[in-house]
């Protein structure tokens, strides 16, 4: 039976646009497009490991806001089980650690990305909405 992984990811919201952040080509999933976050860790509140999952990927701190989506997709090496959420920065602007490149687009232009497969319902309902604040 696959296992069952549970991911926390990123909306980040700032000016109108959206923070999408690009897997390294080592990864698994290599080079798709994803929002920042990870897996929520045993004892975690789902809220807490995005806000762990950030600040140790692009070294910031987050406001959590509504949640987006919750979707599973079945990829060969588990199942995910993705939960995103809006968020804000609350100081500075993310650094790159582990992603190999950072874009800030439109709710619009999302779809021109090649996103990871579970990501797909939240970017259309992201890119189908009235304009982001
Ligand atoms: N952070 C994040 N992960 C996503 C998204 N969509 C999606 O399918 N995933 C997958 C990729 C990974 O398999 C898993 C997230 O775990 P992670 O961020 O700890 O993954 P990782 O690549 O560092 O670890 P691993 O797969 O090498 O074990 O969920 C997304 O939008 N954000």
């Amino acid at each position: 039976m696959k296992k069952d992984i549970y991911v926390v990811g990123a909306v980040l919201v700032k000016n109108g646009k959206i923070l999408c952040a690009q897997r390294g080509p080592e990864k698994s999933l290599p080079l798709k497009w994803e929002f920042p976050g990870g897996k929520i860790e045993e004892g975690e509140t789902t809220q807490e490991a995005l806000k762990r999952e950030i600040q140790e990927e692009m070294r910031c701190e987050i406001e959590i806001g509504e949640q987006i989506d919750q979707t599973v997709y079945e990829y060969d090496f588990g199942i995910v089980h993705l939960t995103t959420f809006y968020c804000k920065l609350l100081d500075k602007e993310p650094t790159l650690t582990e992603h190999k490149e950072i874009k800030w687009l439109i709710p619009e232009k999302l779809p021109e990305l090649d996103w990871a497969p579970a990501d797909i319902p939240a970017i259309e309902k992201l890119s189908n909405k009235t304009p982001l604040r």
